[in-house]
């Protein structure tokens, strides 16, 4: 792993906290609930998992608590920000542009870019000199196991090269919270398994809090924390031990 900066919260430290968030959305002449009251919590260090059938509001939470999408009622502490749904929605780009990583099911890479510039793009956004961003940015790639695909676009990337890239570009920010919406679902068992290990890496190493949105409970195995939500009701949050080197068997 790549020493070269560190997250600052200390392990077992809360980077988030959220309490009360309500979500509805219109449907026809009614609100439907989708978060009815979640009270929610991550410590740095430990990769959190958030299970729950289709529909539960796991994507809903995931973008309460990351500024992407504002709750009725209900606050998210985060970092240092107190409330972070009263920052201006400039200042709520810049936190998630400085401290927060995404990764998502589908990529989100840019089709004309090389997997060296997806990573380098964002990393210049953060006010890195080119000579910085292509350092850090080689550095992450070699992480993930990709140092020798830097100059190809995602058009010659297979999908678990593709999430690498994804992962790698989040990763070279060192977020110190990194929200990851089924990042394995596209995936084979083994390229699953290289996703799921960087995910639990960074929270180990980096001490970034992960936070895994999936609905696959073999991924529980890496897990620190699994909450489990149905219905936008927290049904249930464990603790457990993870298993690093556990193997992830194909569907
Ligand atoms: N923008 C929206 N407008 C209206 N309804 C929405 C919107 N986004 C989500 N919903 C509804 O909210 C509910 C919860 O959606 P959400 O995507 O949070 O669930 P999920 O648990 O992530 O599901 P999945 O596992 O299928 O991704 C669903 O019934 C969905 O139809």
């Amino acid at each position: 792993m790549n020493m070269h900066t560190k997250v600052q919260g200390k392990h077992g430290e809360f980077a988030i906290e959220a309490k009360g968030l309500i979500k509805r959305f219109k449907s026809g002449k009614n609100y439907v609930e989708v978060l009815k009251g979640v009270n929610f919590d991550a410590r740095h260090g430990d990769l959190t998992m958030v299970m729950g059938p289709s529909g539960s509001g796991k994507s809903t939470l995931i973008a309460a608590l990351s500024g992407l999408l504002k709750p009725e009622a209900g606050r998210v502490d985060a970092l240092d920000v107190d409330d972070m749904w009263k920052l201006s929605s400039g200042r709520l780009d810049k936190f998630r542009l400085d401290h927060c990583g995404f990764i998502f099911q589908g990529f989100n890479l840019f089709p004309s870019l090389s997997a060296l510039q997806q990573v380098t793009t964002v990393l210049k956004f953060q006010g890195l000199t080119p000579d910085q961003a292509r350092k850090r940015a080689t550095l992450a790639l070699e992480e993930v196991g990709l140092g020798h695909r830097l100059h190809q676009r995602p058009a010659a990337l297979s999908g678990g090269e593709k999430q690498r890239v994804a992962i790698a570009r989040a990763l070279a920010k060192d977020p110190q919270i990194l929200f990851a919406d089924e990042p394995t679902s596209a995936l084979d068992g083994e390229n699953g398994q290289v996703v799921i290990k960087l995910l639990r890496r960074a929270a180990t190493e980096h001490g970034a809090a992960v936070i895994c949105v999936t609905h696959d409970p073999r991924l529980e195995a890496w897990a620190d924390r699994v909450i489990h939500i149905e219905d936008g009701v927290i049904i249930d949050d464990q603790r457990r031990i993870p298993n690093p080197e556990a193997v992830l068997a194909s569907h």
